[in-house]
């Protein structure tokens, strides 16, 4: 896990035809959403199913015109720079803070997880030889379509330098045939915002989270509290054990256990739908597990979706975009279009969507210690010790601005095993070899389709990029997208995200709304159980702080918009003044 982040396996190929050819007989009278995000489009009913292959905003560009080989040689011919010196000389590290602190990011990440999950070819094969580094560089698998690409460390690198740590372990994603034989990837997850990172993507995955009884999903109890259920039997690959009583968590999506952050919104969101069941139940005596679980699902859904829509997208895109693209939180009536395919584009799933890591900073000050990034991944002790410090910092603490600097807790530190200097990987460096596997086009390429002017000169790279492109780049043509597009400016507006990387988000984040027939806001949706307009108005009110509020107790005071730092306008307030659903006048 560690060297791939990914745990599950791919599909196997008959589920990989059926998922992207054919459909799927549909009960239009059904109620809820189906687990692997099927029959929400009745016409299209493979539509956000997971295992679909991601769509392309444009054909790939891998080696030469190939089909399948990465892509590895710049505009004249010559290898590119290999992704870990890119990420050394461009994504160096510096400190930039903004008004969003570390829950927007926690929060992006939370939700990719909701989103996309590319898997890899084989997540425990090794890559990596003496012979590669001191030869020619290149694995042979690069030429016959094989896993393996793994990212050759250049000598002197400030981190990695003896020549055992000259070669990072990579193995290629999975993929399906396209058309014409051109390798295309798949998302493993829906692509809905339908909470399937914490119910799971199939009927079986889901049985294994559920207790069965009153609705609510398994827990395990520590010192009287609710925390993820255990991923029986799970070692290091999946999370460090650090204090007795430490065990790896388990949840819909595998990778919950690879930031304490992260587990820490799937326990409050896990609390939250066993908190909803107690309310509903009070209300409906008579209502049986499967009607209390399918309905406090909708409602933990519903919740995960305005929060999303209010507080966290407007932040991403600024005014301007968010408007044109429906995604204003006020003032839009929502109308569902099934014509709207919502598949993730590649380029969102392995580009602009990895935007977040540039938020990282690095370190959190959890009970007043202040811990490095590198220090907290796959530890959780943090949630099962200090699950409120935690969120405290999470909602206290800035983020980093979205630019090109990193930190080093993910560059040089990410996932590194517990007193094993050097064992980390570096996350800005798969990034850009996960662009060249997917032969995502360069960065010029993508300004140009998305209307926007190509660059003809590193001089016109904001962020003190000149020296820095030019010593890594042959041309401006060659620069991989991920790094062009993190180094744009901000689009303006109260957007945090450059302008190419904001229009490839506002599109995507369009599609997932007005393509989605559950929507909470959708009154007209066929055979779904809709909300009425006062419990849409509701759901629409109910901020992330509120979350927090009812799921961690001694959290007294929060300020209502916690992806935003304290200030005049949004000052603490104590939990009971925050808005909360009044299920009694619910149903
Ligand atoms: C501590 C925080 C985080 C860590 C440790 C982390 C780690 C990772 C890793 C290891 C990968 C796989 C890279 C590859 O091999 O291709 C990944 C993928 C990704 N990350 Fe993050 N990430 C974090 C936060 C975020 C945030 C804040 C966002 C967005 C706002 C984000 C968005 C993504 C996306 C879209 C992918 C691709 C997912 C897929 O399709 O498989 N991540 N992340």
């Amino acid at each position: 896990y560690r060297h791939d982040s990914r745990q599950t396996r791919g599909l196997s190929s008959m589920q990989k035809r059926s998922v992207n050819g054919g459909s799927v007989v549909c009960d239009a009278s059904y109620s809820y959403r189906s687990y692997d995000g099927a029959c929400n489009n009745l016409v299209h009913t493979n539509y956000g199913r997971a295992g679909a292959k991601f769509r392309r905003e444009l054909p790939p560009k891998y080696h030469g015109g190939d089909k399948t080989t990465p892509r590895m040689s710049g505009s004249n011919g010559k290898p590119l720079p290999s992704a870990r010196k890119v990420s050394a000389i461009i994504h160096d590290p510096e400190n930039h803070t903004m008004g969003a602190t570390m829950m927007f990011m926690q929060w992006g990440q939370f939700l990719d997880h909701d989103m996309t999950h590319t898997p890899v070819v084989n997540e425990s094969l090794r890559c990596c030889s003496n012979s590669l580094v001191t030869g020619n560089n290149l694995h042979h698998d690069v030429r016959t379509g094989g896993p393996c690409f793994p990212i050759i460390i250049p000598s002197g690198d400030s981190h990695f330098n003896t020549v055992q740590d000259r070669c990072m372990e990579f193995v290629r994603s999975d993929s399906v045939t396209g058309a014409n034989g051109v390798r295309q990837q798949y998302n493993g997850n829906t692509a809905w915002i339908d909470g399937s990172h914490i119910y799971g993507i199939s009927a079986d995955q889901a049985s294994t989270l559920r207790s069965h009884q009153g609705g609510k999903l398994r827990v395990r109890r520590r010192n009287g509290m609710d925390y993820l259920p255990e991923d029986v039997g799970k070692g290091d690959e999946t999370c460090f054990k650090i204090k007795e009583g430490d065990y790896c968590f388990l949840a819909g999506d595998h990778r919950v256990n690879v930031f304490p952050g992260l587990s820490a919104l799937h326990t409050v969101f896990l609390r939250y739908h066993n908190k909803l069941c107690d309310r509903i139940k009070a209300k409906h005596p008579s209502w049986g597990d499967e009607k209390l679980y399918q309905e406090s699902r909708r409602i933990v859904i519903a919740v995960i979706q305005g929060i999303t829509y209010r507080e966290f997208v407007p932040q991403i895109v600024g005014d301007s975009l968010a408007r044109t693209h429906g995604l204003n939180p006020h003032g839009v009536t929502f109308k569902y279009n099934s014509s709207i395919d919502p598949t993730l584009t590649n380029v969102f799933a392995t580009a602009a969507y990895r935007f977040g890591h540039s938020l990282v900073s690095d370190s959190l000050t959890i009970a007043g210690r202040e811990v490095e990034i590198g220090d907290l991944y796959m530890r959780p002790k943090f949630v099962l010790n200090s699950l409120r410090p935690l969120v405290e910092a999470l909602i206290a603490e800035p983020a980093q601005r979205v630019d090109r600097w990193y930190t080093t807790g993910l560059t040089n530190r990410l996932f590194e095993m517990p007193n094993k200097p050097k064992s980390g990987f570096d996350l800005a460096a798969r990034n850009i070899q996960r662009g060249r596997d997917h032969g995502l086009a360069p960065y010029n390429v993508w300004r140009e389709h998305y209307g926007l002017s190509r660059i003809t000169s590193f001089n016109q790279l904001p962020q003190r990029s000149f020296q820095r492109f030019s010593r890594v780049y042959a041309s401006v043509d060659d620069i991989d997208l991920y790094t062009g597009g993190l180094t744009e400016l901000p689009a303006g507006g109260r957007g945090r995200v450059g302008e190419l990387f904001s229009r490839i988000m506002a599109q995507q984040f369009s599609a997932l709304k007005f393509g989605d027939r559950f929507w909470y806001e959708n009154k007209q949706s066929t055979g779904a159980a809709t909300f009425t307009e006062r419990q849409i108005r509701q759901l629409s009110r109910i901020p992330l702080s509120r979350v927090l509020c009812d799921t961690i107790p001694g959290l007294d005071k929060v300020q209502a918009a916690t992806m935003r730092a304290t200030d005049s306008t949004n000052s603490k307030v104590t939990c009971s003044s925050l808005f909360d659903l009044d299920i009694e006048h619910f149903w």
